[in-house]
């Protein structure tokens, strides 16, 4: 379970302090959650303070109970944090099979490594041997790194705008890969999106506006909403699949 206690995130702009996350008090303990809202509303910066990327400027954040405030991103993921960047990065001179590997911390075998190419829907065997370098296209490098977050079966996972960047048959594709993730994750997914189809498999959906959580609960409650009456968010909701 991640706590997240008065957190905010102040950046100095001209002289002046700037509020970017206020106040933010959360729990996320479900498998699957997805935080929205308008753009520049604070997602991506919560996602990298929950990464250990940013240091809040005030507030605590306890994972499983233990206060991680101070833990670097290396810490972190030791303590059962990945983050998955807007931007997978790529690993020249690092095969999938070296990845997926690394990834699970043990010496998982091909069989192993396949399968887990397969949940993320990439035929195995194609891309088991293959370098993580530039000529892989976007949508499989983000299977990829999705397949190396199942590998890792960490307590959270934190995915910012997964569908940033890619095509949208590919990002169909995406859906169901994280709607396979949803059945067989162990841990939580919190998972930054605009996507209405994203939202849709949430548990729980927070909207962050203004550097403040304006609404949270299930997707009962907070889709209608988002939908149906705030044009700012409503907007962002399909603005972003390029
Ligand atoms: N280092 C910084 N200095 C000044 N402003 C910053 C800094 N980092 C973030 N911001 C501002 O904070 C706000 C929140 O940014 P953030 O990237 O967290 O938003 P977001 O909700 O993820 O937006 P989007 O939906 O567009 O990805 C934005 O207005 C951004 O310009």
């Amino acid at each position: 379970m991640l706590e997240l206690q008065h957190i905010s995130y102040d950046v100095e702009q001209d002289g002046d302090n700037k509020g970017i996350l206020r106040d933010i008090n959360l729990t996320i303990n479900e498998r699957f959650v997805a935080i929205t809202g308008p753009n520049g509303g604070g997602k991506s910066t919560m996602a990298k303070i929950i990464a250990g990327i940013y240091k809040p400027t005030a507030g605590r954040i306890l994972l499983d109970g233990e206060d991680i405030t101070d833990l670097d991103i290396t810490q972190r993921a030791q303590r059962g944090i990945s983050f998955a960047f807007q931007q997978p990065v790529r690993f020249k001179g690092l095969t999938v099979k070296d990845l997926i590997t690394l990834a699970s911390g043990k010496n998982i075998g091909v069989p192993e490594a396949c399968n887990y190419l397969s949940e993320v829907g990439l035929c195995a065997k194609d891309y088991i041997d293959r370098e993580v370098d530039g000529s892989l296209s976007g949508g499989e490098l983000k299977r990829i790194e999705i397949a190396m977050i199942m590998a890792r079966g960490t307590k959270l996972s934190v995915f910012d705008e997964p569908e940033a960047g890619i095509d949208l048959w590919s990002f169909s594709n995406l859906i169901q890969v994280f709607e396979h993730l949803h059945e067989k994750i162990n841990g939580s997914i919190l998972i930054i999106s605009h996507q209405e189809r994203i939202l849709n498999i949430a548990d729980r959906i927070i909207v962050l506006a203004d550097g403040q959580v304006r609404s949270q609960g299930t997707r009962d409650e907070i889709l209608p909403e988002l939908l149906g009456a705030a044009p700012g968010v409503c907007s962002a909701l399909s603005d972003k699949v390029k």
